[in-house]
C-alpha cells in the first residue's frame, strides 16, 4: 500500500508501507552502519523512533533470532531504500518483510532516504508521522516522544540473575541491550538485572560487586528524580555507565547533558581515549550528550572523546572508580574493538583501588 512520511515541516516523503500499520508517530533519527538492522530494531533505545536506514539495502540477511537485543522490535517503524523479499542466510528464520508483518512493525520502503536525511541534518531529529492517508495526519493531537516515559514501557519489572561468574554485578536497566549480559558473563561475571526504579536498599541486599547504569531511550533529564539515588550508588560501588547509564552519572553529579542537532547512529563513529591516545571505532546511538563545560565541579574530566564533533564520549571520576561511556563496548551492531573497556570495570571491582577509596 503507497504510504508516506509527513516530517513536522510538513515535507512529505512517499513509499510503500508494509507491516500492517495505517499510521505511527515517533521522533525521526537516521542510522549510518550497512549492517545491524536487526540489533537496531530490537534496542530498547529507540523506543518511540523512527529509523531512517542511510544504507540503501537492508533486509538481504533476513533475521535469525539470535541478534535481538531485547524480546521484540522496539523502534516505532524503519524508513528504507530498498528492502529484500528474502533474507539470504543459513541463519535466516524470517526475511524482515516476514518479521515485520509479523510484529506489525511499520516499513516504509522506497522513500528517497537521503532527501530525508538531508532535512533530518539541517534541521535536527524531530517528530514525524508515516501513514497511508495524508488527510488524517495531525500533529497536534499525537502523543509526542517529549510525553512518554520510554524508561518505563521497556524497563523489566522483575529481578533475574544470569551467569555465576565470580564479579557480581547488578545493572539498574533503563533499557539494557542483551549484548551487555553477554560481555559481562563472557568476562566472568554474574549479571543481576534489575527494574530502573529499584530502591538502594534491594540493590545493597543483592550484594553487588559493582553497579552498572545501562542504556535506554529518551532524554536523561526525565530521570533527574533518580539521580540522588545513583550518586550513592556511585560513591558506594565501582561503577559503570553505557550511554543513558553515562548521561545520568554525570546529571548526578552535577553536570549537565544537551540534544546534538542529529544524533550519532552508526557502527563507525570514531572516539579517542585521551588518556592512552587509542582510537576506537565504536557502536554509537545516542540523541543527547554530556556538556563539557559542565563537568567543572563534578570530579568527572573527559576520557573519552568523539573524533568527528568533538563532543565528550566518555568521562573518568577523579575520586571514585566510575567508568563512563557515551558509546557501545558491547558493540552488536557494530565493532567490538572497544570491548576492553569493560575490563576497566571489571578491574575497579577486584582492585586496591577499591579499597582505598571506600576504606
Ligand atoms: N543508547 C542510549 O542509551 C541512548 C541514550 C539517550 N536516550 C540518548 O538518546 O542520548
Amino acid at each position: 500500500m503507497k504510504g508516506y512520511i509527513v516530517l513536522s515541516t510538513g515535507e512529505t516523503f512517499e513509499g510503500e508501507l508494509l507491516g500492517n500499520v495505517e499510521q505511527v508517530y515517533g521522533e525521526v533519527v537516521f542510522f549510518t552502519g550497512m549492517t545491524g538492522y536487526e540489533e537496531v530494531i530490537t534496542d530498547p533505545s529507540f523506543k518511540g523512533q523512527m529509523v531512517v536506514f542511510t544504507y540503501p539495502l537492508i533486509g538481504n540477511y533476513g533475521i535469525n533470532g539470535i541478534d535481538q537485543e531485547s524480546v521484540g522490535p522496539q523502534a516505532s517503524a524503519l524508513i528504507m531504500q530498498g528492502c529484500r523479499s528474502q533474507g539470504y542466510h543459513y541463519e535466516a528464520i524470517d526475511s524482515l518483510k516476514e518479521y515485520a508483518e509479523k510484529h506489525s512493525l511499520p516499513i516504509l520502503v522506497g522513500v528517497d532516504t537521503r532527501a530525508v536525511v538531508k532535512r533530518i541534518r539541517e534541521l535536527g531529529d524531530m517528530g514525524a508521522i508515516i501513514t497511508t492517508n495524508l488527510d488524517s495526519v495531525d500533529f497536534s493531537s499525537k502523543q509526542t516522544i517529549g510525553t512518554r516515559d520510554l524508561v518505563q514501557e521497556v524497563s523489566t519489572t522483575t529481578i533475574e540473575s544470569f551467569g555465576d561468574g565470580d564479579h557480581h554485578v547488578v545493572m539498574v536497566d533503563f533499557g539494557y541491550k542483551k549484548s551487555i549480559v553477554t560481555s559481562l558473563m563472557k568476562l566472568g561475571c554474574k549479571v543481576t538485572v534489575v527494574p530502573y526504579n529499584t530502591d538502594e536498599l534491594t540493590i545493597a541486599n543483592l550484594g553487588p560487586d559493582g553497579i552498572l547504569f545501562s542504556n535506554g531511550p529518551g532524554n536523561p533529564k526525565k530521570l533527574l528524580h533518580l539521580t540522588g539515588q545513583i550518586k550513592r550508588l556511585a560513591t558506594t560501588y565501582p561503577t559503570m555507565g553505557i550511554c543513558l547509564g553515562h548521561q545520568l552519572l554525570a546529571l548526578a553529579f552535577g553536570g549537565d547533558t544537551e540534544k546534538l542537532r542529529f544524533g550519532h547512529r552508526g557502527a563507525n563513529q570514531p572516539v579517542q581515549d585521551l588518556l592512552t591516545k587509542k582510537v576506537y571505532i565504536t557502536s554509537q546511538n545516542h540523541s543527547y550528550v554530556v556538556t563539557d563545560s559542565s563537568l567543572k565541579e563534578t570530579g568527572f574530566t573527559p576520557r573519552y572523546v568523539n573524533i568527528n564533533d568533538r563532543s565528550i564520549e566518555g568521562m573518568s571520576h577523579s575520586k571514585y572508580p566510575i567508568t563512563s561511556v557515551q558509546f557501545h563496548p558491547e558493540a552488536h551492531p557494530g565493532p567490538s574493538d572497544s570491548e576492553e573497556i569493560f575490563l576497566h570495570f571489571l578491574t575497579d571491582m577486584s582492585s586496591k583501588r577499591r579499597e582505598k577509596v571506600y576504606a
